[in-house]
């Protein structure tokens, strides 16, 4: 590759299927070899971005540059590769075979043997695809995508439907070559994930980007830190008073009282707490700061969730609600 433009270049991108806006004025850059999430609930487009990003489709409007190209020259170039969910797969193949079809395909290919350690299932080369389970599925499909040496590979919800043991091994995969400098776009609604094995998040909701940086920044839009403080065995009107008084501070975003307890939202934690101890009769405080899922919660505007999904981190059960993003 000759030229030094960056990975992608998304630009006022939209698209639209008949009433539906998918997409809706997205600007993206990604420089070489960053690791991206994008992150965001069912039907906020990432798909689209991605299918847009591959000329599987179209824009509306807008541009999509893939290292200063069309998204169809750079996957001509061998440029560029992707990682599907389903399907490219004949079972009846063992793996080896499998990666040596692919290369068939391309006039200049990375040797099978190198896809398959790269994608790190060098010791399934002689199993048949019908037998691997689904993350090793996953993993040919990876081998696959590395038989044209891509810079940018990239993958949607790769690790949908896998166990916790399966999406691990098979980031340490990818990890393990990004880190030779391949840039790596995935979309996913597994919260761990994004924040786990991406440099950077692009958070997506209703089409849009709603927040972009490291799980640091995206964790530090989302106002500071919770104080919870006990109320017990103070009266009432002095609880009252002391509601109102954290209420009026500058630094405090919002106040609730939950039985026993006040729980303070602050971007001064600090400040808060020796507030809190030096000058009034509330007691046991603990401090927590918010984490990748409120900033999730709180930038998408995404209010229904299931009970399992908020303890696994996976925001694919969730709607979106509406509200202004940005
Ligand atoms: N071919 C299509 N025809 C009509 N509508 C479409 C088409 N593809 C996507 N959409 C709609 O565009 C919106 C964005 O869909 P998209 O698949 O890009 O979202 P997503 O973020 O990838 O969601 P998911 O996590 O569910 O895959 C959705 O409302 C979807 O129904």
């Amino acid at each position: 590759m000759t030229n030094s433009r960056p990975a992608v270049e998304l630009r006022d991108l939209h698209k639209t299927f008949g009433a539906v806006q998918a997409v809706r004025g997205v600007d993206l850059t990604i420089q070489r070899g960053e690791v991206v999430a994008l992150l965001g609930p069912n039907g906020a487009g990432k798909t689209t971005t991605v299918d847009l990003m591959l000329g599987l489709g179209t824009p509306t409007e807008g541009s999509v540059e893939i290292f200063g190209m069309t998204p169809r020259r750079a996957v001509q170039h061998g440029l560029v590769s992707a990682v599907m969910q389903t399907g490219g797969l004949l079972k009846d193949l063992t793996v080896a075979e499998t990666v040596d079809l692919t290369a068939s395909l391309f006039s200049h290919s990375r040797p099978t043997r190198e896809c398959l350690e790269r994608a790190g299932i060098a010791d399934l080369a002689d199993r048949r695809v019908a037998k691997c389970s689904g993350g090793q599925q996953q993993r040919v499909r990876f081998a696959m995508a590395l038989v044209s040496d891509p810079a940018l590979v990239l993958l949607d919800e790769p690790t949908s439907g896998m166990d916790v043991e399966g999406r691990r091994s098979f980031w340490e995969a990818i990890h393990a070559d990004a880190d030779r400098g391949r840039t790596v776009v995935f979309a996913t609604h597994y919260l761990e994930e994004a924040d786990q094995f991406a440099d950077r998040v692009v958070l997506m909701s209703r089409g849009q980007i709603v927040a972009d940086g490291t799980t640091a920044h995206i964790k530090s839009l989302v106002s500071g830190s919770l104080v919870r403080a006990s109320v017990e065995g103070l009266p009432e009107a002095e609880v009252a008073a002391q509601v109102r008084a954290l209420g009026d501070r500058a630094d405090v975003s919002a106040v609730e009282r939950l039985g026993d307890h006040v729980v303070v939202t602050t971007s001064d934690s600090d400040a808060v707490a020796r507030h809190l101890l030096g000058t009034t009769a509330l007691h046991h405080l603990e401090i927590t700061n918010r984490g990748l899922e409120d900033a999730f919660l709180a930038l998408t505007g995404d209010t229904a969730r299931t009970g399992d999904a908020a303890q696994t981190g996976d925001i694919n059960e969730t709607t979106a609600t509406e509200g202004a993003l940005r």
